[in-house]
C-alpha cells in the first residue's frame, strides 16, 4: 500500500516539475479549463464531453512525453548533436500532432453552438 501512494507520490511530482516548468503545459490546463467553462455554459452533449475529455487527456500526456523526452536528451546529450536536435524536434511534432486534432475538434463542437448564440442575439 505503501509503495502504491509512493507511486502517485512521485507522478504528482512529475505533474508538478511539467507545469512549473513548462509553458506549453501551463496554456493547456488553461485551454483545458476554458474547453470545460464553454462546454457547461453551452450545454454540450455527453458525446461532445467524451470529445473534449479525450483532447484534455491526449493534450496533457503528449505534453508530459515530450517534457519526459527533452529531459532525457538533455541529460544524454548535454552537448549539440544532430540526432538529440531530432530526438526533440519530432517529440515537439507529436505534441502539435495533438494540438491541431483538439483544436478541429474544438472548432466543429464549439463554433457551431456559438454562432447559434450569436444569431439569436
Ligand atoms: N542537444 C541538442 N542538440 C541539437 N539540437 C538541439 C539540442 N537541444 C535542443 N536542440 C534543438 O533546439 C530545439 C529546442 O530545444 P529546447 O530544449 O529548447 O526545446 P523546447 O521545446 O524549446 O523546450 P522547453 O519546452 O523546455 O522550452 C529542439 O527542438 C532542437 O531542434
Amino acid at each position: 500500500m505503501n509503495k502504491l501512494i509512493r507511486s502517485f507520490g512521485f507522478a504528482f511530482k512529475g505533474l508538478g516539475y511539467a507545469f512549473k516548468t513548462q509553458q506549453n503545459f501551463r496554456i493547456h490546463c488553461f485551454a483545458a479549463i476554458l474547453a470545460c467553462a464553454f462546454g457547461y455554459f453551452l450545454h454540450i452533449t455527453t458525446d461532445e464531453w467524451q470529445w473534449v475529455m479525450l483532447c484534455i487527456m491526449l493534450m496533457m500526456v503528449a505534453e508530459l512525453l515530450n517534457t519526459a523526452i527533452e529531459a532525457l536528451v538533455d541529460l544524454v546529450s548535454p552537448d549539440y548533436n544532430e540526432l538529440a536536435g531530432r530526438v526533440k524536434d519530432v517529440g515537439a511534432a507529436a505534441a502539435l500532432v495533438v494540438a491541431i486534432f483538439s483544436l478541429a475538434t474544438g472548432i466543429i463542437i464549439f463554433v457551431p453552438k456559438l454562432l447559434l448564440l450569436v444569431n439569436a442575439a
